[in-house]
């Protein structure tokens, strides 16, 4: 296998955020967006180009304010000081991220049409490969439009290092050493999966080599150094044509296959005039993965995405088992310090039907698929066909959105979960790629009544906007608030009204502070609480949860299993198998104190629900009594002068406080993550040893060697390694409580500071109204989108 050179050394990753997109060169002036999308309303286009308005020009103000207080200079040093943590501030909302990435996961068995969902979204038919043959993408790829000129691909390799582990494995799952028993190779789907990636790597003689002979072939001396390449097309389709050896797992195909040894491909569409740049659509594999760090891409990947779509094709669309697990999965991801605000079950394929079969099935009358005697036969097959389509789309359509809902609230009902998304969150959408080509050449207005692509577009958009307004409004309401302070410094000279105020308000702070630290703490002993009952419960149920893993599944006689247990002893305990689905020992052992977080976080942490407990309540809380504080009336000899000065700095500090609460929550959300997955981790890490030695054990009768280490290492540890577990879940929680308690101190301390901040007047500082009136202006209609909300 030879490879193409790279241009990929200097790539930036495919996270790249988009103010940083390599193919626009700094300070060129950015492409204006033309959107023709009819999804996409009128109001809808006219307030995102205003969010891009808003947000453009308020950056430049940033800077403009930025330049004056780098220009200005004092030798005093409570000016010095002063005019120091100022710029610092300023600097600071220069480099803030307004537009971080929103990633929607799509999910589905192979074959339920995800590829060619994606294409018809994103109105580029031939962009992602498809196929009808049974070849199936492999790797994760992230699909998303950007402002340069040609159609790209980024695709990244997995490392040497991690190819070479899972050869060992692939390699054991192909080996005879181990086959005692009488199975089949060729019926079992793992040895299967093996064979096929090596076969494409190494060659038709692949399987039959060692391991050492595969890793003397240095498949990796052709891979860019920088392990990405990068393609440009200048078209779709041709970009198309030379990525599909990258994604591909297409048994028989000629040239040159590299799907095994990619970790993730990221595409990128120029001149996009669907969807606005930094919505990423990932199409998740269908298929089953042995490779460690895909399946862990799979785990993290899912965690970012803000919305999943679950794709079946609509004719399965109801029972199928895998819609029923990825829902799973996605509650678990939303609740397991996931983001996943809603949840869109796509049914494809509508165009698909048995007219007459579905008519009888259903017992359709003419009537009811408005038909008449006078219709000619062609019409007529071409009239019963579409009222088909849209009857099996109505009850389905409905079918899954009551069964969904229903499962939802059970799980609500059950209390064991409270998600951060509602019922109404959960949405049905029925679509056909065929048909939605078809119209759109020949009768675009009817698009709408023939399939849902565009209302899947409104609600990326939707999700989109929703996100940028909660932002931008942060946003521009802290350069307000910076300008309020900054225009009221030259004029607050002898202000009795912040020398009387401050040690109210001081003393409001610090006890503010002392109730949320307090706080932090009580919910760290109930963490405590919980875990110590969930490590009661993990080690009376590890006995029961080993044994599970080790038997043959579901009490068959399932003669491959060796295969299977030494696959997933190699993968060190997780193991994404084509046959029996995603396998993971160290989690299931570790669910009962992942399901006391869960119970925990449900009752603290959350942030849909304001209950007084929950963290949104706290904040809210404290948000309240600080806001009063401030707000309380002026004694009434103040000047008209004091009086205005200390209404800059109340505005000043109520928006620092709203500014630092919505940064918390944010970042409460990304540190979950880490003591959501600490247990599992911990296990694993405990675990290894026996995973190792199991590892190691071949010839024949091997299976019986490996149950008997895995087994004997959980009777004889799990004492330890649970209470490891749970040290390491609350090292995690109290990084993050002791990360929160600096941030809040700290960024609390400032704005007091500011606040109350004089300036004494030896040097003039700038004169900042001109950008005051200009950030007013946006403030005042960004205000109002809100308020209108
Ligand atoms: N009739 C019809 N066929 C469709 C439609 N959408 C997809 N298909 C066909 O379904 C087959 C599989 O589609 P893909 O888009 O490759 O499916 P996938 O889910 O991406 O599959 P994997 O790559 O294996 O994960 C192809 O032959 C498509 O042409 C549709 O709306 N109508």
């Amino acid at each position: 296998m030879e490879f193409e050179d790279s241009e990929g050394a200097n790539s930036t990753s495919s996270d790249v955020r988009r103010n940083q997109t390599p193919e626009t060169p700094t300070g060129r002036k950015q492409r204006k967006r033309k959107l023709k999308d009819p999804s996409i309303t009128a109001e809808d286009y006219e307030l995102w180009k205003n969010y891009d308005k808003w947000e453009a020009e308020t950056k430049k103000i940033v800077e403009a304010v930025l330049k004056k207080l780098e220009d200005s200079n004092s030798n005093k040093p409570n000016e010095e000081d002063l005019l120091l943590t100022l710029k610092k501030k300023m600097q600071q909302l220069k480099e803030k991220c307004l537009q971080e990435n929103i990633y929607v996961g799509v999910f589905g068995q192979t074959g339920a049409g995800k590829s060619t969902l994606l294409n018809a979204v994103f109105k580029e038919k031939s962009l992602l490969p498809t196929s009808s043959s049974g070849a199936c993408t492999s790797a994760i790829i992230k699909v998303q439009s950007y402002e340069g000129r040609k159609f790209k691909a980024e695709i990244e390799f997995l490392s040497e290092q991690n190819w070479n582990d899972e050869l060992k494995l692939l390699v054991e799952l192909c080996g005879k050493e181990d086959s005692d028993d009488e199975v089949d190779d060729e019926d079992d789907m793992e040895v299967e999966t093996a064979k096929n990636k090596l076969q494409t790597v190494y060659g038709s003689s692949g399987p039959e080599k060692s391991y050492e002979e595969l890793v003397k072939m240095n498949i990796y001396q052709n891979i860019p150094k920088s392990g990405k390449k990068i393609l440009r097309e200048d078209n779709a389709e041709e970009l198309s044509r030379k990525l599909d050896p990258y994604i591909r797992s297409q048994p028989c195909q000629t040239s040159k296959i590299y799907w095994p040894i990619v970790k993730s491909i990221s595409v990128y569409i120029p001149y996009c005039q669907i969807l606005p740049e930094g919505v990423v659509l990932i199409d998740f594999p269908g298929l089953g993965d042995s490779n460690k760090t895909r399946s862990e891409m799979w785990k993290t990947n899912l965690m970012n995405c803000s919305s999943v779509w679950i794709v079946s094709a609509i004719c399965r669309a109801v029972n199928e088992k895998i819609v029923h697990e990825i829902f799973g999965t996605s509650i678990k991801s939303a609740t397991n310090g996931g983001r996943c605000h809603d949840v869109a079950f796509i049914c494809t394929k509508t165009d698909d039907i048995e007219e007459q079969e579905y008519a009888r099935d259903y017992r359709l009358t003419n009537e009811e698929m408005n038909l008449t005697d006078d219709n000619d036969l062609l019409e007529y097959d071409g009239k019963q066909k579409q009222s088909c389509i849209r009857h099996r789309n109505k009850h389905v359509k409905e079918t899954m959105k009551k069964q969904y809902e229903e499962k939802w609230t059970k799980l609500m009902t059950k209390g064991s979960t409270q998600l951060e998304f509602s019922k109404d969150d959960l949405c049905v959408y029925t679509v056909s790629a065929k048909q939605y080509w078809k119209l759109e050449q020949k009768e675009p207005s009817n698009i709408f009544a023939e399939t849902e692509i565009p209302s899947l577009r409104k609600h990326i958009i939707d999700l989109y906007m929703k996100e940028r307004k909660k932002v931008l409004n942060i946003y521009v309401s802290e350069v307000w608030g910076m300008l309020l302070l900054l225009i009221s410094l030259n004029q607050n000279k002898q202000n009795e009204i912040l020398k009387s105020r401050f040690n109210t308000i001081n003393k409001a702070f610090q006890m503010s502070l002392e109730d949320f630290n307090e706080h932090l703490e009580d919910i760290c002993r109930s963490l405590q609480d919980h875990l110590k009952h969930g490590v009661r419960e993990a080690e009376k149920k590890s006995g029961q949860v080993i044994q599970q893993h080790i038997e043959p599944r579901g009490g068959r006689n399932y003669q491959g299993f060796h295969k299977t247990l030494k696959a997933i002893c190699r993968n060190d305990g997780v193991f994404n198998s084509a046959k029996f689905g995603p396998i993971d020992i160290n989690h299931d052992l570790s669910k009962p104190l992942h399901q006391k977080i869960d119970h925990f976080s449900d009752s603290t942490l959350q942030f849909n629900k304001g209950r007084r407990h929950s963290m949104e309540g706290r904040f809210n809380s404290i948000k309240l009594s600080l806001t009063n504080i401030i707000d309380e009336p002026l004694p009434t000899k103040s000047t008209a002068e004091n009086a205005w000065v200390w209404k800059c700095r109340k505005d000043f500090m109520k928006t620092e406080i709203n500014g630092l609460f919505y940064d918390l929550k944010k970042q409460i959300t990304e540190r979950k993550q880490h003591f959501y997955n600490a247990p599992s981790l911990s296990v694993q890490c405990s675990m290894k040893p026996a995973y190792e030695e199991a590892t190691r054990k071949k010839g024949a009768g091997v299976l019986p060697f490996m149950k008997k280490i895995l087994k004997e290492h959980v009777e004889e540890k799990h004492e330890e390694f649970f209470k490891d577990a749970r040290d390491n879940a609350m090292e995690q929680f109290n990084d993050m409580k002791e990360k929160l308690k600096k941030e809040i101190h700290g960024r609390m301390t400032i704005t007091l500071e500011l606040g109350f901040s004089q300036w004494s007047g030896h040097n003039p500082l700038p004169d900042f109204q001109k950008e005051f009136d200009q950030i007013t202006l946006i403030w005042n209609e960004v205000k109002d989108l809100s308020d209108s909300d």
